[in-house]
């Protein structure tokens, strides 16, 4: 297919290669679509919320009810996700996967498929059971599905829940080869008091998780609902060939797992960017994606997959909407 590409992309009216990197996010593009004509349109972005037991274990530097506040926040269609997704033109929805608190009554674009009330804290035994874990997964799944059968090819998960940069950091620490100690960064504002805790945290659960046998009953020890939800997300999405744009360092733990799970899934994949997590870049490598951009955003919410989205559109238009140069009656002189 490469070979394929590459002859598309040089027939254009432009001198060879001219297009420099948006030409290899053009071939990405195709790669994870297996055509040739690839789209980025209509594309979806789902927000999944949950909350973390860990979190009331000292390593964010913010209390869960933040997660309850910044649903509202979405539901109100005024926060970061909201306001990037209206400028890239992606609709936008938001889940319930298993936050704490009262149960939320939203607009269309919300789902209330709580399974739990948050997490169990991972610092002191399982996060998720199994059983929990594959509940969450199916959520997911059955957002990818229902947003590939109204006929979307892009795909972004993204998502809120105060204390999940933790789970990450376990599961990239569990998932890779990466020391646990590089895979912890400050989150959403660690000051060194917290980090010195999720540190410890991180170490004693990615542990014990390292000796539990089966592989799916050790991720599901330290993952989270939401993180859970779009692994399934991402499998599913892989497996029916819509395209996935990976958000940040929550986003690729959850990556890593459905690769894992569902190997061959990453060919779908397509890194927006870089988070300033300092375990993202060895996440990213460990599924072989080089990121989009790399603009030190650390947000979450699907933020930085929003941001890169205008890029894949400019590669489809390249793909799409671009002359030929016999066309238009030249020669090729390069
Ligand atoms: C106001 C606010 C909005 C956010 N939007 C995303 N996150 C991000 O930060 C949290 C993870 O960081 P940690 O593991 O350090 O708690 C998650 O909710 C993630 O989505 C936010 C965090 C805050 C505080
Ligand atoms: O990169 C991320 O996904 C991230 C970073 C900080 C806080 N929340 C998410």
């Amino acid at each position: 297919m490469i070979d394929e590409i590459r002859a598309h992309l040089d027939a254009l009216a432009k001198p060879r290669g001219a297009m420099g990197r948006l030409e290899a996010l053009a071939t990405e593009l195709v790669l994870t679509q297996g055509r040739i004509d690839a789209r980025t349109a209509p594309r979806r972005i789902v927000l999944f919320a949950g909350d973390h037991g860990c979190a009331g274990e000292g390593v964010s530097a913010w209390p869960s009810e933040v997660t309850q506040m910044m649903v509202a926040t979405i539901l109100s269609g005024r926060a970061t996700s909201n306001a990037l997704a209206a400028a890239a033109d992606c609709p936008l929805r938001l889940v319930d996967v298993g936050m704490m608190g009262p149960r939320v009554a939203g607009p269309d674009f919300f789902r209330d498929a709580r399974i739990g009330d948050g997490s169990a804290p991972l610092g002191t035994g399982p996060a998720l059971s199994v059983a929990q874990f594959d509940a969450a997964w199916a959520v997911g799944a059955a957002e990818a599905d229902a947003a590939i059968d109204a006929g979307v090819t892009l795909l972004i998960a993204g998502e809120m829940g105060i204390g999940n940069t933790t789970p990450a950091a376990c599961l990239t620490a569990l998932l890779t080869a990466l020391d646990p100690d590089a895979a912890v960064g400050r989150g959403a504002g660690a000051d060194d008091a917290v980090l010195a805790t999720k540190r410890r945290i991180v170490a004693s659960a990615v542990a014990r998780a390292a000796g539990v046998g089966d592989l799916r009953e050790a991720i599901a020890s330290v993952a989270g609902y939401e993180i859970a939800a779009m692994a399934g997300f991402y499998a599913t999405g892989a497996r029916r060939g819509a395209t996935l744009l990976l958000d940040g360092y929550v986003a690729t733990a959850a990556a890593l797992i459905a690769e894992r799970l569902a190997p061959g899934s990453v060919r779908a994949m397509i890194a927006g960017h870089r988070s300033a997590e300092p375990g993202h870049g060895a996440a990213l490598a460990a599924l072989g994606l080089t990121p989009v951009l790399d603009w030190e955003m650390r947000l979450g919410e699907g933020s930085g997959a929003l941001v890169a989205l205008p890029l894949l559109d400019a590669a489809a238009a390249l793909l799409n909407d671009v002359v030929r140069l016999d066309q238009i009656g030249a020669d090729r002189a390069d």
